[in-house]
């Protein structure tokens, strides 16, 4: 049997709602073969992040190597990069490989605001990998990190996607996870067209990793052969099916339930 093949280069959190754990069960979810190059261990539970252990750029690089030099690769997605060495490290490979279908997660800041990598690992990502990336995917402080511009409304996302588009990135998703009025509208703009998509808004505190499981489902949708506008509109369904099934687990912000057709129905 030949099955599609999706890589995620991402940090490990041991809570299981967002990171590598998301993206994995997301591939699955899509029936695509998941391989995961660890960047980091993060010490994180649904109130937050308690710690966090870098892995050295070149062991990175290995794990990369070591699956795309056997398994193959169909797509690849990026989250927690952590620093700006892993970075550079991840450009360099992308030349070198290169890195199919590549999905840019660009995990700086969490949906609550706390910025979750330091200021050169900022500047490495839009700088190094940004240019090198099919789609970029910034939540609202990301994208307000990178456009330069606060982020109130859809027409302000509009401005950030142009400016952030400027920055070399073929496209640009812009989530609002975090939009006040709208919650649940993302914008995609590919340089020419723009789609908005209009989600539901899902009234629920348990949105711990949204962003991570969308990219991986995007991904997921390229390793599948699909077209990028088809493969967001797919992962952003994806998405909102599983945050009306999201995981009253812990006592903060629990996970969205990625294999949701499984849990039964909503008392069950
Ligand atoms: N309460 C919600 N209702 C509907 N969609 C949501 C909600 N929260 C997040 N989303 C969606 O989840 C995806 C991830 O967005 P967001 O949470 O802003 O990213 P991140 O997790 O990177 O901070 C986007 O498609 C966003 O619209
Ligand atoms: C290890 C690790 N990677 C990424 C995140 C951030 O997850 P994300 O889905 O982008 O954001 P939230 O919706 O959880 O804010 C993380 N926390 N840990």
């Amino acid at each position: 049997m030949t099955i599609a093949r999706a890589l995620t280069i991402a940090g490990s959190d041991s809570g299981g709602g967002a990171g590598l754990q998301a993206d994995l069960r997301t591939f699955a979810f899509h029936k695509v073969h998941g391989m995961s190059a660890v960047t980091c261990l993060t010490a994180q539970n649904t109130l937050g992040v308690q710690g966090v252990m870098p892995v050295e750029p070149d062991f990175v690089a290995l794990q990369v190597e070591a699956v795309a030099g056997d398994i193959g690769l169909d797509a690849v997605k990026t989250g927690m990069l952590l620093n700006a060495g892993i970075i550079a490290r991840v450009a360099r490979l992308a030349a070198e490989l290169p890195l199919p279908n590549l999905v840019v997660d660009p995990v700086m800041v969490s949906r609550t605001g706390v910025q979750l990598i330091d200021d050169d690992a900022v500047v490495a990502l839009k700088n190094k990998l940004l240019p090198l990336a099919m789609l970029v995917t910034p939540n609202l402080h990301e994208a307000r990190l990178l456009s330069g511009i606060a982020i109130e409304t859809v027409a302000d996302m509009q401005t950030a996607a142009r400016r952030i588009a400027a920055l070399g990135a073929r496209s640009v998703l812009i989530k609002g996870g975090a939009l006040a009025v709208g919650r649940g509208t993302d914008i995609w703009y590919d340089g020419g067209a723009w789609v908005v998509l209009k989600g539901d808004t899902i009234d629920t505190p348990h949105t711990h990793g949204t962003g991570c499981t969308l990219a991986a489902a995007i991904a997921a949708n390229l390793a599948l052969g699909l077209p990028l506008r088809e493969a967001i509109v797919r992962a952003k369904a994806y998405v909102t099916a599983a945050l009306r099934r999201s995981l009253a687990i812990g006592r903060g912000q629990g996970p969205v339930g990625h294999f949701w057709p499984l849990l039964g129905d909503a008392d069950g």
